[in-house]
């Protein structure tokens, strides 16, 4: 049986990563995928807090210069963040585990409105909290958001699991030559302006001092595995 490195964790979802194959939205089998790693690591004892992403379905740089100026487009981004956690709740709950959404954006029809103490009031009673509409603010990314909700909420990692298997020297998707790290430090990360998570994000996680783990979505069981301390990860790290 695997052993958890942690007690408590947030996991990054990338929207982008839930299309799956398609080339917009949702694929089904994608969600279920994930929500079925996130409910085997609660099971291990692990308390999850969850950010999830919104590229799969929109970005607020998309509409900008179109006639929709780019705060509004950034509200559109973080509606469909909330959409996107909808589904992964739905997921989460069809796989037996408790969990709930609390959006930085004040929807309560939809889902509750996140404060700090109703999140650790969640997670102390167990329940897998997915955080949605990133920080609640134009200009930001949920990465951002992720590193904040990790902070406040007593998280000794984030697990940022995405399309790439770890931190490279430059975008693999677009330079095959880049090199990968197994470790790196948050100082390099920021220094030589690797785009795996937005600066803001490793800034937050710098000076707190919060290990960053960078992992692909796409290996079924990797969530586990790097709570575990396994899998194909970039650790990112104070030293
Ligand atoms: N140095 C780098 N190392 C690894 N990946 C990098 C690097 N620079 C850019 N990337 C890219 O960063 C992307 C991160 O993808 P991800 O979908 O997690 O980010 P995102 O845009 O924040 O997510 P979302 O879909 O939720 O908006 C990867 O697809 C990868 O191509
Ligand atoms: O705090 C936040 C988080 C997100 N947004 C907007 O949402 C989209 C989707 O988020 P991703 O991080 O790109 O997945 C983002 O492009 C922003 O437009 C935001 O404004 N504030």
């Amino acid at each position: 049986m695997a052993e958890p490195l942690y007690k408590r964790v947030l996991v990054k979802v990338s929207g982008e990563a839930l299309m799956g194959p398609a080339g917009f939205g949702l694929h089904q089998p994608t969600v279920d995928q994930i929500a079925a790693d996130l409910a085997a690591t609660h099971a291990l004892g692990v308390e999850l807090a969850v950010v999830v992403g919104g590229g799969n379905i929109f970005r607020g740089v998309q509409v900008s210069g179109q006639g929709v100026d780019r705060a509004t487009g950034d509200y559109m981004g973080m509606l469909a963040t909330v959409m996107n956690a909808l589904a992964l709740h739905a997921a989460v709950m069809r796989q037996g585990a408790q969990a709930r959404v609390l959006s930085a954006l004040d929807i309560s029809a939809v889902a509750e409105t996140y404060t700090r103490p109703r999140a650790l009031a969640h997670l102390d009673r167990g329940r897998i909290v997915i955080f949605a509409a990133g920080t609640g603010n134009p200009f930001f990314t949920t990465d951002t958001a992720a590193a904040l909700r990790a902070i406040e909420t007593g998280c000794e990692a984030l697990l940022k699991a995405t399309n790439v298997d770890g931190v490279y020297s430059a975008d693999p998707k677009k330079d095959p030559s880049a090199v990968r790290y197994d470790r790196i430090t948050h100082d390099e990360v920021i220094h030589k302006d690797l785009k795996v998570m937005d600066t803001a994000a490793f800034a937050l996680a710098r000076e707190n001092a919060l290990p960053v783990i960078v992992f692909s979505i796409h290996e079924p069981g990797s969530i586990l595995a790097a709570v575990c301390g396994g899998g194909r990860v970039t650790t990112v790290t104070s030293r």
